[in-house]
């Protein structure tokens, strides 16, 4: 039978708020070892320990896993915090397990394997990183590793608090960089094999990089390795591989279906599991809408599509691809990282576009309200008002009829007597190539219209909502530049 952990919930790191755990932090990055590692793993006194986090208090309480508790150490005289993990385990009998036994993970805790694993596996930028490692007088192991100020991507994409949640450029970040750690793991030699990726080991660090960390699960070696063959499945519920039923189906494929699960969980801010859906499942409930073509639904409806819509496709198409049933037809994580990087590209591009356009937009916009303003009627046919400025209209009624009401540009613009919705958006983008105009949803008659301005169109299509006065919001945006 396999381990199978569940996500606890999580105490989120507090250090943003705590003046004390600040002043700590401030001492540490000028000393600090975050994208520097100590040469070598240390051995804590346990007292040490038992004094860095006072006592264990609740205080310094950071989180609960199924293994144990896990809290912020403060160590060297404050020139060190740490997270130290506590664990508990229990030797397996002679009754579960053969006693002869030499080298399977059942004979060391998970705490050992981790100390073991991440003693060897170092990447100070990529992992949560081992410091040292300590034992107490029931011969249980603690873990000292980095600390982690900003909590975990399970916190960011799940948590009720009123922070909002992170965007689509900071999704793509961690994306990539948890897929890189993934990669490193793959590409080392001999390679390691997580089994337990999930949004919860992903941590930020004090710059907001995401790192995996939680190697208790994880196997070093080739899969033909006795120990590997040996070492019975294990993971989480959500992202463990179906694939994944005997100690020989392992292979880094299931690392990616896990990842493929946490790249739909961070795009559309959906569990793995929950139950308060219908499946439960993400895998299950976004496969088929991908299989449909039907990308957008995807989306965490609190964030909305990206700024260009294409990325999404190309983004659930990856995922699937991760998740596919057959191991073997999974990408490499070399693959997923390549393709993360596309993607990236594009929205850098398209971002730094939309802020180029809307600058000008911004800009036409002024001379359009002086327009609007001054005659109270559309004269030149770059600006209409919608339900705001009625043709007639002047002075300062017209001012206040459009500072109250919702306006958009709508130059030359075609199709506006029909409802546009963001999918069709898309279709129309692949259908016409990019370029062929600039989109604008009429915020008040919700219907869609084209802006064609010579001088935007070498920007490419450009989705935007316009909204209240002085608010363009970005619905979307394709481009070749
Ligand atoms: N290095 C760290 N720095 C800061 N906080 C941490 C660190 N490691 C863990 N935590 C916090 O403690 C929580 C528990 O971590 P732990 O790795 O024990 O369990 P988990 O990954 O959440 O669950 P499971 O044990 O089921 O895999 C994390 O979710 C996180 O909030």
């Amino acid at each position: 039978m396999g381990y199978l952990s569940c996500n606890a919930k999580c105490a989120i790191a507090t250090c943003q708020c705590d003046p004390q755990i600040n002043r700590d932090l401030k001492k540490h990055r000028k000393t600090s070892t975050h994208h520097k590692l100590p040469p070598e793993i240390r051995e804590f006194q346990y007292s040490d320990l038992v004094a860095a986090t006072n006592g264990f208090s609740p205080d310094s309480f950071l989180g609960k896993g199924s293994h144990g508790s896990v809290y912020r150490a403060t160590l060297d005289g404050g020139n060190l915090i740490a997270a130290v993990k506590t664990t508990k385990f229990k030797k397996p009998t002679a009754t579960n397990h053969s006693p002869n036994c030499t080298g399977c993970s059942k004979c060391s805790s998970p705490a050992e394997n981790e100390i073991e694993i991440l003693s060897r596996v170092r990447s100070p930028r990529r992992l949560v990183n081992l410091i040292g490692f300590s034992t107490d007088s029931n011969h249980n192991k603690l873990i000292v590793v980095q600390y982690m100020p900003n909590g975990s991507l399970y916190d960011l994409l799940h948590s009720t608090s009123s922070t909002p949640p992170p965007g689509w450029t900071p999704r793509l970040r961690f994306a990539l960089q948890v897929a890189k750690a993934v990669h490193t793991l793959h590409s080392s030699n001999p390679p390691v094999i997580h089994r337990d990726i999930k949004s919860s080991n992903v941590l930020m660090d004090e710059d907001w990089n995401a790192r995996l960390g939680d190697f208790g699960l994880a196997l070093r070696g080739h899969v033909e390795d006795v120990r590997v063959k040996s070492t019975p499945p294990a993971g989480t519920l959500g992202y463990l591989d179906p694939c994944y039923l005997a100690p020989g189906d392992l292979s880094a494929k299931s690392d990616v279906f896990s990842f493929g699960i946490l790249l739909l969980e961070m795009m559309s801010g959906r569990n793995a599991i929950d139950v308060k859906y219908s499946p439960p499942s993400v895998v299950e409930w976004a496969v088929p809408l991908i299989k449909r073509g039907e990308f957008l639904g995807i989306c965490d409806p609190r964030i909305g599509t990206p700024s260009d819509p294409t990325v999404i496709e190309e983004l659930t198409v990856l995922a699937a691809r991760c998740v596919r049933s057959t191991a073997e037809k999974r990408p490499l994580m070399e693959e997923v990282v390549e393709c993360l990087k596309e993607v990236r590209k594009r929205i850098e591009a398209s971002r730094a576009v939309w802020k180029s356009v809307k600058r000008r937009v911004l800009r036409r916009w002024e001379v359009s309200e002086e327009v609007v303003v001054k005659g109270g009627k559309r004269r030149n046919g770059k600006v209409s008002s919608v339900g705001g400025v009625e043709e007639g209209t002047s002075g300062e009624e017209g001012r206040n009829n459009y500072r109250n009401h919702e306006v958009v540009m709508r130059t030359r613009s075609i199709g506006c007597d029909r409802e546009m919705k963001m999918e069709e958006y898309s279709k129309f983008v692949r259908r016409n190539g990019y370029g062929s105009s600039v989109g604008v949803r009429l915020n008040k008659s919700r219907s869609m219209g084209f802006l064609q301005t010579p001088s935007l169109l070498h920007y490419g299509a450009i989705l935007f909502e316009v909204g209240r006065v002085g608010e363009i919001r970005e619905t979307g945006i394709s481009v070749i530049v």
